[in-house]
């Protein structure tokens, strides 16, 4: 990884609704660095797969993007403002340079295609590269994610559930981009396949060294994978940092929550104990910090005071007690 940045993400707000909207993301600012891998966390709702289809203007009316900026570096030529660029310059963009897989890999892959013509049609939309060596790329980048090539003839119902996972990977990788936007792209299967992909995932982007943005409402998954995390709640960043800081010496509640909520995979075992109450309503949201209801350390202030995110090297919170100035006045 360098600090070369690939993504430069200011003030990134988004709503539902025009009459009454609801703020789904609000104020994000944020720097993806060339082959790096950036770990987003937060429970239901907290605004990470708005906040994720906004930058790669996937975003579909309610959502609206009402605030910010989303600059795209590219490894030649100039920075791309993408909040401004035509559909033409996205969808050239797309797959070529910014890739995406979904939770689901029946909305990547259509049923009624064969798995490799879907291939072919990305790679002969981007490249200029004839049919039956198109197929025979298809062929190569299942085998990347352990498909046997000759599997490209099937159907996406004729493979198991992880394969199609696999294979939504394989589609992303198929023009080589530098940015790959993963969401829970490993929640429907199970949890060997999943540590599978995700060991898969980290050796081909070592090969290749695109930058992965990697969404989850689970923590615990990203302490191996990601190099960086930025945990969201109620639409907002309350803490970010590197990985294993974020995981081990958490400052924000809400992340010693989240991190506590979910079963240790390293290191030594913990009980496993749910965040008390829920996530807020975006029409409604408590003032002062929007987790303080639900925050067992929350004191004088909370409820009225919206504590900025301060970020002293590296490592940044929202919070009023655990934020870098309190750490400092003591
Ligand atoms: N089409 C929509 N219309 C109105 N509100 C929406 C719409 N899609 C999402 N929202 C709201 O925006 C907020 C953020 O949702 P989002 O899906 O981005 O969260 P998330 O963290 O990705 O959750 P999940 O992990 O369940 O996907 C939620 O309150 C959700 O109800």
């Amino acid at each position: 990884m360098t600090a070369d940045p690939i993504l430069d993400v200011a003030g990134l707000t988004v709503e539902y609704g025009t009459d009454r909207p609801s703020r789904a993301v609000d104020d994000i600012s944020f720097r993806l660095h060339r082959g790096e891998i950036l770990g987003v966390a937060g429970e239901s709702g907290s605004g990470k797969s708005t906040l994720m289809t906004a930058v790669t203007r996937l975003e579909r009316p309610p959502a609206r993007i009402v605030a910010g900026s989303v600059r795209y570096h590219p490894r030649d030529g100039e920075p791309v403002d993408l909040l401004g660029a035509p559909n033409r310059q996205l969808r050239e963009l797309r797959w070529d340079r910014l890739a995406v897989v979904f939770q689901s890999a029946m909305t990547a892959l259509n049923p009624v295609m064969r798995v490799g013509a879907q291939f072919v049609d990305v790679l002969r939309a981007h490249r200029r590269i004839g049919r039956k060596e198109a197929w025979q790329r298809a062929a190569e980048l299942l085998e990347m994610v352990g498909i046997p090539g000759d599997r490209a003839r099937n159907y996406p119902h004729e493979f198991s559930g992880g394969m199609r996972q696999r294979a939504a990977i394989a589609l992303a990788l198929a023009c080589d981009p530098e940015i790959i936007v993963m969401d829970e792209p490993t929640t429907a299967v199970d949890v060997v396949m999943q540590r599978q992909i995700l060991g898969r995932l980290q050796e081909l982007q070592a090969q290749f060294g695109f930058a992965i943005v990697f969404i989850t409402h689970d923590l615990s998954l990203l302490v191996e994978l990601a190099d960086r995390i930025m945990i969201m709640y109620a639409g907002r960043v309350v803490e970010t940092g590197a990985a294993a800081t974020i995981y081990r010496d958490p400052l924000h509640p809400y992340t010693l929550g989240l991190r506590d909520s979910s079963p240790s995979l390293h290191g030594r075992p913990r009980t496993v104990r749910a965040i008390g109450g829920s996530a807020p309503d975006l029409w409604d949201l408590p003032k002062g910090c929007a987790f303080h209801p639900r925050c067992p350390r929350r004191t004088d202030g909370c409820d009225t005071v919206r504590p900025p995110l301060l970020t002293v090297g590296g490592h940044g919170t929202a919070c009023l007690l655990t934020g870098p100035a309190t750490q400092e006045q003591s």
